[in-house]
């Protein structure tokens, strides 16, 4: 078994789409970034690359790259999934926090959960994402920028 931990941060710009899970979201903002700037599918794929001692995203795809600019942040989760799946592995579970003062995760969780599980061809029963506020204090609960936090256990195929 492996462990891997990943933590993203992007800021909240007018005239972009908001992306999170490799779901849209309606809100007035979007997320600013060489991507798509999804920082939950960010903050997973930071998790996975870490617990097979990969580095991160950022190594991976670096965003001096044209390569990635404007990418869908799932169509780079699935390269990590193939990484994992050649080095041995499959997902345990994975347990994320997206930190959002606003808007309101709740009602798209599922569909991220679907897309997440769907992309790393896992069971939704292995990917649980949760959200909070900070009760308005520190970037996010300003509303300048959302985080994410992930954690993961890979087990051997
Ligand atoms: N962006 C968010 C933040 C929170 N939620 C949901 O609301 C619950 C209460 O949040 P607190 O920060 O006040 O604890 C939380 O447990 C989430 O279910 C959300 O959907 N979107
Ligand atoms: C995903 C990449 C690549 O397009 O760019 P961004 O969308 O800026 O995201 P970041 O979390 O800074 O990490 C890594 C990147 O290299």
């Amino acid at each position: 078994m492996k462990i891997g931990i990943g933590y993203d941060v992007h800021k909240l710009v007018r005239n972009r789409d908001l992306i999170v899970g490799g779901v849209k979201i309606e809100h007035e903002k979007g997320l600013l970034g060489h991507s798509d700037a999804d920082v939950l599918t960010h903050a997973i794929m930071d998790s996975i690359l870490g617990a097979l001692s990969l580095g991160d995203i950022g190594k991976q795809f670096p965003d001096t790259s044209p390569e990635f600019k404007d990418a869908n942040s799932i169509n780079l989760l699935k390269k990590v999934y193939e990484s994992m799946y050649d080095k041995g592995y499959i997902i345990g579970n994975i347990d994320a926090v997206i930190v959002a003062q606003r808007p309101k995760m709740a009602p798209y969780i599922i569909d991220m959960r679907k897309v997440i599980s769907d992309t790393l061809n896992t069971s939704i029963e292995n990917i649980n994402i949760k959200a909070t506020t900070t009760e308005e204090l520190g970037f996010e609960g300003r509303k300048e920028g959302i985080s994410s936090h992930s954690v993961c256990l890979l087990i051997k195929k």
